[in-house]
């Protein structure tokens, strides 16, 4: 199996181990069914992203590990040379996207060593939308397929035009380093937090 790793990279065995199709719909219908119970609970609508650990079917959390998680370490371990026993799932959700809610995803680099994007829709369910890198390049795997790129290469989703585009993202780390600490500390700072060395900039009177 060859995965090329830049910028992001389609990883052409997933579709086998996926089963395509209604693999791929149980984990969009498990994050639906999911969203309803909390929607019972709580009155929060679901809109956006659903956490894998929050999904109530233990059927798809089994296909998530089975199907994505271990399969995607082994090719981790084999493309970006890190040491498979180490790299472990920091986080994972289940993101809709859709021309009533939220469209697209501006350019960012996420919290992680590693992330995974595999598009769970069909690709008829959907016009515009894929993975955009710095260069250009913009990734649209078809159901069932996927990318796998260092999460510190900024990129972004680009805007649907029409339907809905579900994608399951995946962050990765390896052992006690990811990039969440870098990420929140960021979010933060573009959120008006200047963060300590911020701060200590604004006081002295000097820019970042
Ligand atoms: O929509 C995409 O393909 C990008 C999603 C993404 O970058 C993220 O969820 O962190
Ligand atoms: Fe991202």
């Amino acid at each position: 199996m060859h995965v090329p790793m830049h910028p992001g990279a389609r990883w052409k065995n997933w579709k086998t181990e996926m089963g395509r199709f209604n693999t791929c719909m149980q984990l969009v219908v498990a994050a639906a069914s999911t969203q309803s119970e909390q929607c019972l609970a709580c009155g929060v609508r679901y809109l956006k992203d659903v956490k894998i650990r929050d999904l109530t079917s233990t059927a798809a959390q089994k296909i998530f590990q089975d199907k994505l998680a271990a399969p995607l370490i082994e090719a981790i371990g084999q493309y970006f040379e890190l040491p498979k026993e180490n790299v472990t799932v920091d986080d994972a959700f289940i993101v809709r996207y859709a021309t009533d809610s939220q469209r697209g995803l501006a350019f960012h680099r996420d919290g992680s060593i590693v992330s995974s994007i595999v598009t769970l829709s069909n690709e008829s369910d959907y016009v515009g939308g894929g993975t955009e890198f710095m260069d250009g390049s913009v990734y649209r795997p078809s159901q069932g397929g996927g990318i796998l790129f260092g999460g510190q290469r900024l990129h972004g989703g680009v805007e649907i035009v029409r339907g809905a585009r579900y994608i399951c993202t995946i962050f990765f780390k390896c052992g006690g380093l990811s990039c969440r600490d870098l990420a929140v500390k960021k979010d933060k700072e573009e959120e008006g937090d200047p963060g300590i060395w911020g701060a200590i900039a604004n006081i002295m009177g000097v820019g970042q």
